[in-house]
């Protein structure tokens, strides 16, 4: 096969005449190549040849034609080919009128081969930032060595992906320029020709006139194809040592002889692939062997992590869909039969059982009328996933880690992000946190703290959620996730624990996740890949118990895997065991931060650390030169990585900090209770009333809050808000119609779109207007030339104006109020910048499948979304669709974006859109999402969303800073 023939095959493919296609011949004749080479490179395309392509563009016309006319006969759908100028016999209409359909089953659509990026070279394998880097590196390093790279050889088990690489290393060559852009990529299977060694080496590297019986004129072989690019030799433990011996004066010299040549040497600027399933020591010359420098050894599944499995598996169901064009919607339990079954052939053995389930559902499907092909269990596909494969009985009734899933054809948005709901990756969730922190710049010991809480939240997590107990594998069953070598530790360990601590029930699923995370780490060590335990430390010194118990197990688990653990990771089992240990299902505690200006938050928390001996409260500094806005987003971070279940109570001193306890909750849900004006005495307090005091009586955020409020000197806390009423602002003064009328022009000049309302502190019934507006409203501020002291309302000062500060600590106030809960539903992940859809139903399969695998909601909402459209649809004059599906079937509000490259049409009078937004809204949340709806309407709203350069810059043009 010739690679730079390639491209050329398939543009001119792509560019033939639907009912005229060109043959392999013509295609040979244009490009000058031979018609061999053209119908093995349209094969290795999965291109269907020209008879097939003009029989499947003729069908599809004919359904086109019947869609419009249900009615049409044959002599009619003749008649209009003829118009086109196309001629059809009755008899080839009729027997393409008869022919299933399943022939789309089997091929590729040629438009298909264009969603494929040409300059994709390692980042295409699943694993490349996983199993594969060690290889990866090999690889590169091979290609770049100067000055013509190192001859290479991948070895593996049948189906680990050995020519998937190889041509991902030529592709790698490319990209780097190694070699030229028409650089061709000839390969050749040795074992092709096994039986006939002389016919291999003739074909290989061709022959002269008359060198055997039949050699009737000089002819040239791949070694001469392979000129100037990559040759690759597949299963050459099937090449005869004295191919083998050939091989070398081309290693060594960058010459060779054709067969029969005894005097003339030919030039071969080549570089040499070669792969192998053998062992190399026994199946190859030693004096070959030494020549070839680089050896790369592919992995096998076995030895590959649970999540690059499903992650295989998720692509190849989602090539299915692409192939088929139809929708699959896949069990969570075949999901898991399908991670967790092994495969003697591999990756190449997975992805066709996964063609033959999809291909048998597939017929299942047209002979009744689903509009999805559903794969559930049966008997067809139990025996597909369980026939031969030693011990997996009852893994049918297992799903620990997945859910359903949603394929759906030719999904661009869907395509952004490669990652499917599986369990946590709890290396992978630290590690980014933890630099997130450190990108924060937030001192070393701070992090330590906040990952402590984040990680204790992890393990706790782990124990009292997730799947119910009878969703679980036993321990017996366990080796089919793991391996026996771990299972067996995993359960003599239960065993040795369930003696020592023989009062405590030992919680079966902390044990499983804990043999999944040691199958995990085993994996991750023998890739040689970093653990990040930033509370490794505090760890050993505050768990010794566990750590000690940990150091136990992995000793043995190092003898049996031939490994070296970490202490790193010793630390991370140590959670584990602490968990088994955890004795009751307690909540985790309330958090503490205090926050502060200058230093005092750090300051105050050391000395409360030395006196109490405790290191939980977590400080924050606040340079005085800092902008709130700065510190509210890391406190968010902070928030958000420890995101305790019972709450954070804040301690600040003053300024605007006193809303931080309120900004957080609206922007991530956590509850939080916030004291102002810090004392040393109430933090000590609450941290003995949360750390220290009787663990049996576990006070709540509140309980501890009022607790302290009531106990310390009075004056009101600021305002807390918890409700889902309008906003607004209160300009006063003493009358309410001088300087109020005057400050209230200056914020309708600020905030255009807020409530202001002017309100007299002298009115006589003041009091009673200030509480009939907070029954309806939020009172963001009250800003005026007299602080009349309301309750629970911030005051602003207004002197002449407003002085920077204290603007700022109003669009503080006002952006918390106004656009935090719609911003709270915007998600990077949802929204969806330049996409390309062909029509709107695809459009709306994809964003729909989108919200069905991400959790948002429940299959039933795509199929009410239909039926919406169907009725009629909503679509704003300046290019904006608004679809939308019944709240009912919401699991979490989520509204998606999509901004089209092309604009589609979208309702029955050829309307087009260019923008599409999909409020997925639970009932409670719809109130909020009004405004969004409203900002849309306009259009230079949306003008300026047009115009956003990335998702961020999207999310803040929908919730701009006023
Ligand atoms: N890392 C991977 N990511 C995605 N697909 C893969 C990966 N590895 C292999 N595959 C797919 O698995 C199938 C088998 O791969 P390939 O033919 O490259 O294996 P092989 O080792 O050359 O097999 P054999 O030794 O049997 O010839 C192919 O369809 C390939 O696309």
């Amino acid at each position: 096969m010739v690679k730079n023939n390639k491209e050329e095959i398939k543009k001119l493919i792509l560019n033939e005449k639907p009912f005229e296609p060109l043959s392999d011949e013509k295609i040979a004749n244009t490009l000058s190549i031979l018609r061999e080479t053209v119908t093995e490179t349209r094969k290795s395309l999965r291109i269907i040849n020209s008879r097939e392509r003009k029989k499947k563009n003729i069908q599809d016309a004919i359904l086109k034609m019947q869609e419009k006319n249900p009615e049409i006969t044959i002599s009619q759908i003749i008649m209009n080919f003829s118009m086109q100028g196309i001629d059809l016999s009755r008899k080839y209409t009729t027997s393409i009128l008869a022919d299933e359909k399943t022939s789309e089953l089997v091929v590729e659509t040629v438009k298909e081969l264009t969603v494929e990026d040409p300059k994709q070279d390692f980042s295409k394998l699943v694993g490349f930032d996983y199993s594969l880097v060690k290889n990866i590196q090999q690889a590169k390093a091979a290609i770049l060595y100067p000055p013509a790279g190192l001859p290479t050889l991948i070895v593996g088990e049948s189906g680990t992906g050995k020519s998937l690489f190889a041509e991902c290393m030529y592709q790698y060559a490319l990209n780097k320029k190694v070699l030229k852009e028409d650089a061709p990529f000839v390969s050749l299977n040795c074992a092709d020709y096994a039986d006939n060694p002389q016919l291999l080496l003739s074909i290989l590297y061709g022959y002269k006139k008359g060198a055997f019986t039949g050699a009737d004129q000089n002819t040239e072989g791949m070694v001469d194809a392979a000129q100037g690019g990559v040759l690759f030799l597949d299963e050459i433990h099937r090449l005869p040592a004295k191919g083998q011996e050939m091989l070398f004066s081309i290693l060594d010299k960058g010459k060779f002889r054709r067969l029969g040549e005894t005097n003339v040497e030919h030039e071969a600027s080549v570089y040499f692939i070669g792969a192998t399933t053998e062992n190399i020591e026994s199946s190859l010359l030693l004096t070959f062997r030494r020549r070839i420098p680089m050896i790369i050894e592919l992995p096998n599944l076995r030895n590959r992590s649970i999540q690059e499995k499903a992650q295989l598996v998720y692509d190849f169901f989602q090539e299915e869909a692409n192939r088929t064009q139809c929708k699959i919607l896949v069990k969570n339990k075949i999901l898991s039969a399908f991670v967790l079954k092994e495969y003697q052939g591999n990756v190449g053995q997975l992805r066709s059982e996964i063609q033959v389930t999809c291909a048998n559902a597939y017929v299942e499907k047209m002979n009744s009328d689903k509009t999805e092909i559903h794969i559930d269990f049966n008997e067809l596909i139990y025996n597909t996933l369980f026939q031969n494969n030693q011990g997996t009985d009852n893994q049918h009734s297992r799903s620990i880690v997945f859910q359903d899933m949603l394929f759906v054809p030719h999904i661009t948005a869907a395509k952004v992000s490669h990652t499917y709901p599986i369990f946590e990756d709890i290396y992978k969730k630290v590690e980014l946190k933890y630099y997130e922190l450190k990108k924060m710049g937030i001192d070393p010991g701070e992090i330590e703290k906040i990952m402590w809480t984040f990680v204790l939240n992890k393990f706790d997590l782990i124990r009292s959620e997730g799947h119910a107990e009878n969703q679980l594998l036993s321990l017996d069953e366990l080796k089919y996730l793991v391996g026996e070598n771990i299972s067996q530790t995993i359960k003599s360990f239960f065993d040795e624990i369930t003696q020592v601590h023989a009062a405590i029930e030992i919680n079966k699923k902390v044990l499983i996740y804990l043999a999944i995370h040691l199958s995990e780490a085993v994996k991750r060590i023998k890739y040689g890949q970093e653990i990040i335990n930033p509370n490794l430390v505090y760890i050993k010194e505050n768990f010794a118990h566990e750590y000690d118990l940990a150091r136990h197990l992995v000793r043995t688990i190092e003898q049996k895997e031939n490994v070296i653990i970490p202490d790193g990771e010793i630390g991370f089992i140590a959670m584990y065991i602490k968990e088994l240990l955890q004795i009751t299902d307690k909540k985790n505690k309330v958090a503490i931060i205090t926050v502060c200006h200058g230093k005092v938050a750090s300051e105050m928390i050391a000395v409360v650390n030395q006196l109490m001996g405790v290191d939980f409260p977590i400080a924050i500094d606040m340079p005085f030169n800092t902008n709130p806005i700065e510190i509210f987003e890391k406190v968010i971070n902070i928030a958000q990585t420890i995101k305790s279940d019972s709450g954070i109570l804040f301690f600040v001193d003053m300024g605007s900090l006193v809303n931080v306890g309120d900004i957080v909750t609206k922007r991530t849900g956590i509850k939080t209770r916030t004291i102002d004006r810090v004392d040393m005495v109430s933090v000590m307090e609450a941290v003995r009333k949360i750390y220290i005091a009787d663990q049996n009586a576990e006070e709540t955020l509140d309980d501890i809050y009022y607790d302290i409020v009531s106990t310390r000197y009075s004056y009101p806390m600021l305002s807390v808000n918890e409700s889902n009423k309008p906003s607004l602002l209160l300009c006063l003064c003493l009358t309410g119609h001088g300087v109020a009328v005057k400050i209230k022009e200056l914020l309708i000049e600020y905030y255009p779109k807020l409530k202001i309302l002017l309100l007299g502190i002298m009115d006589e019934d003041f009091t009673l207007q200030i509480n009939k507006i907070k029954q309806q409203y939020n009172i963001i501020a009250a800003v005026g030339t007299i602080n009349p002291h309301i309750n629970g309302v911030n005051f602003i000062p207004f002197e002449s104006g407003f002085s920077s500060d204290k603007k700022q600590f109003l669009d503080c106030l006002v952006r918390q109020y106004q656009s935090n809960t719609l911003k709270s539903f915007l998600k990077a992940e949802l929204i969806f910048l330049d996409q390309e859809y062909a029509d709107k139903k695809c459009l709306l399969e994809t964003i729909g499948s989108l919200l069905f695998n991400r959790g948002y909601i429940k299959n039933e909402f795509i199929t009410s979304l239909f039926a919406r459209e169907e009725m009629g649809s909503t679509i704003f004059k300046n290019g904006v669709g608004i679809p939308h599906g019944l709240p009912a079937f919401v699991k979490e509000t989520a509204i998606v974006f999509i901004r089209l490259k092309k604009p589609i049409v979208w309702d029955s009078f050829d309307h087009f859109v260019t923008m599409i937004c999909l409020p997925a809204v639970k009932k409670d949340d719809v109130a909020t999402i009004n405004d969004l709806f409203f900002s849309l309407k306009n259009k230079d709203a949306v003008q300026q969303l047009n115009q956003a350069k990335d998702v961020g810059e999207f999310i803040g043009k929908l919730c701009p800073k006023q």
